[in-house]
């Protein structure tokens, strides 16, 4: 009998912060667990891949426990797949515990995919670095804003390479093919590793005295339709607003002397937040109206990824400013909860037991 043990940790995340849409994330100290027993005497054979899933957490109801249809095993089972293994060995059982709220902006996908990537390496023994696995978690999830801030943790930016037609058609196939759904044709299965180095990834500091104040709006936003919101172009201007911010954005976090009025400013966004408003009642009013002059100690207010989550970056007043947020979509009828999160600055990693 062969008994194996290891633990999968993965921080959530506030993906754009402002005007980095697709590009900014950061890593909060808010974790899905993923605790890993390979034990063959056990039988895991009900299930087609040889797993016992446990899942506690938001939504648990929501989550499916069968290995080909939770987002974290297909994850799994995708790597495997393209390193020439089919399944999980006799005997898997995975407890997961996540604090993450689903579809709130706070990057629960992006954690479940890296924490389903973590796992698979570990179980195929696959040893392979950050920087491959995270081109296997781009193929999921095809922006590298959470995915890179979830693996590598701290404050991150990225860009997608310029990719040869045949490798980008690689990473551009249908997701069912990546993550097979049961209509899903076996030949269309992705069985082969995804090109390497698809995306570049670099961490910048932050200044340690700015936490993240998250208020969490009790409905769920699906990433993929916050995406269909947003128009296919965007005038010059627009663009060239949010390049601005972005050049000081990522400076003015790192400065030592926190400068509240000019991270404000430069958490100010045209590419995203202003469509996705139609999706969250009282979103403007709570981008306009809390500020460093009405509340000292903010920094800056965004929407958290896609939403419906609102991230303030700020320095002291945690609570006055949560309240403020919360009293706002309270008027607008939207009941929050909030998390005060510092930087999980270390990134997902796994713990192996003896
Ligand atoms: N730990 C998990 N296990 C299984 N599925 C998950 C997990 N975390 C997230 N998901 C899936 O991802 C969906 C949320 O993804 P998404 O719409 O991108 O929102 P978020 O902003 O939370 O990432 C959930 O409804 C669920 O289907
Ligand atoms: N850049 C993406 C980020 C989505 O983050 P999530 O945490 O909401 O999944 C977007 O804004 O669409």
């Amino acid at each position: 009998m062969t008994v194996r043990q290891f633990t999968v940790k993965v921080p959530a995340s506030s993906a754009n912060i402002g005007p980095g849409f697709d590009v900014l994330g950061i890593g909060l100290q808010l974790y899905l667990t993923l605790n890993v027993t390979v034990d063959s005497s056990k039988d895991t054979s009900t299930d087609p891949h040889n797993v016992k899933l446990i899942y506690d957490g938001n939504l648990a109801e929501k989550v499916p426990l069968e290995s080909d249809k939770n987002l974290v095993t297909q994850t799994a089972l995708y790597i495997l797949r393209a390193n020439g293994i089919n399944s999980f060995p006799k005997g898997t059982i995975i407890h997961v515990n996540n604090p993450i709220p689903l579809g709130r902006g706070l990057g629960s996908s992006a954690s479940a995919i890296v924490g389903g990537i973590l796992l698979g390496n570990e179980i195929g023994e696959l040893k392979l670095s950050k920087q491959r696995l995270l081109d296997y978690c781009l193929l999921i999830e095809r922006h590298p804003d959470n995915i890179a801030a979830a693996m590598l943790g701290g404050f991150v930016g990225s860009y997608l390479n310029d990719l040869s037609p045949e490798d980008q058609d690689h990473v551009n196939v249908p997701l069912e093919y990546v993550l097979p759904k049961a209509t899903t044709p076996k030949e269309k299965y992705i069985s082969v590793p995804p090109p390497v180095d698809i995306g570049e990834y670099v961490k910048y500091d932050f200044n340690k005295h700015i936490k993240c104040v998250t208020i969490i709006p009790n409905f769920e936003v699906s990433t993929d339709d916050a995406r269909q919101v947003l128009p296919d172009s965007y005038s010059r201007k627009d663009i060239i607003y949010n390049l601005q911010r972005l050049a000081i954005l990522t400076t003015a976090l790192t400065q030592s002397e926190v400068n509240h009025k000019l991270i404000y400013q430069a958490m100010k966004d045209k590419l995203h937040q202003p469509y996705r408003s139609g999706l969250i009642p009282g979103l403007t009013k709570v981008l306009s109206s809390v500020n460093p002059d009405t509340h000292p100690g903010l920094c800056g207010i965004c929407l958290s990824g896609a939403g419906p989550t609102i991230l303030c970056l700020a320095t002291d007043n945690f609570d006055q400013i949560a309240d403020a947020v919360i009293a706002i979509f309270k008027s607008a009828g939207v009941e929050c909860s909030w998390k005060l999160l510092d930087l999980a600055h270390e990134g997902a990693i796994v713990e192996t037991d003896v």
